[in-house]
């Protein structure tokens, strides 16, 4: 499992100074949440650690590698991968297909759609057991357009799976998800805790707390605080930062 640790990062667009020398390490196998006020930064940071965006000034190692200069593909080669916000679902596609297509990309082959009977019967076993890790198997058939919205981030998190990631930055998974869809989305990143090195951006506050082993808090592209659910729910800066913020009614007690 993999750490990253990020050292004075900064960013701007225009005048708009966005990542200001921001510090941050992240340990190998924990579930780290970044949560902070809207327009606080969280995404803009995502794009810079998975390569999407270039950053003005810092640095930023992935276990111990400088990564700063490196693509995005280069970075994903590496094992760190991006997930949710952007998603790269083929519609027309069956929910299989889709896995099997990131299986066969993770493979290091380039997409080929016809593929020998014998490495289409590995692609295809290979992606079931992506499929199964999110309880997606029943569907696997199904065109993805089919699929409910839920389903559709079930979908999505199988693909990020199928890429093998040693990190994965994952954006808003809840994102227009609720009741039972979110709660399994939940347990089913719950699953993983302790897989693989997950960084988590999520407005969803009782998802966050129940999750992460430690959360920074990012005001104004400043880490404020990190640290446990329990040191982050007791601290004053946080709850002032948060203050007339509807999430802040959010933070559990
Ligand atoms: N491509 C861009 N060009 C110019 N400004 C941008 C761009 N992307 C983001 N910004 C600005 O940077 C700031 C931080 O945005 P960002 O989306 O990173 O925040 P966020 O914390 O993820 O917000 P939210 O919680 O609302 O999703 C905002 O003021 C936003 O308007």
């Amino acid at each position: 499992m993999s750490g990253l640790s990020v050292r004075n990062l900064n960013k701007s667009y225009g005048a708009l100074r966005v990542t200001h020398d921001l510090s941050l390490d992240i340990h190998p196998g924990e579930l780290h949440a970044i949560i902070g006020p809207n327009g606080a930064g969280k995404t803009t940071l995502i794009t810079q650690l998975s390569g999407q965006s270039p950053s003005d000034s810092g640095e930023i190692l992935f276990d111990g590698r400088d990564i700063m200069r490196l693509s995005m593909p280069e970075r994903v080669h590496l094992g760190l991968a991006r997930s949710f916000q952007i998603t790269s679902i083929l519609p027309k596609f069956t929910v299989l297909e889709n896995v099997a297509l990131a299986v066969q990309a993770k493979d290091g082959s380039s997409f080929r759609f016809f593929r020998a009977v014998a490495q289409e019967a590995r692609l295809n076993a290979r992606a079931m057991e992506f499929l199964a890790q999110v309880s997606l198997d029943q569907s696997a058939d199904l065109p993805a357009s089919a699929l409910s919205h839920g389903d559709h981030r079930r979908l999505e998190l199988a693909m990020a799976l199928a890429s093998e990631p040693k990190l994965l930055l994952l954006d808003e998974p809840l994102a227009g998800t609720g009741g039972q869809d979110a709660e399994a989305l939940v347990d089913l990143l719950a699953a993983q805790k302790g897989r693989i090195t997950i960084v988590l951006i999520e407005h969803d506050m009782g998802a966050v707390f129940s999750l992460a082993d430690r959360i920074s808090v990012l005001v104004y592209g400043e880490i404020i605080a990190t640290g446990t659910p329990e040191e982050i729910r007791n601290n004053a800066a946080v709850r002032a930062a948060y203050l007339g913020d509807e999430e802040a009614e959010e933070i559990p007690c």
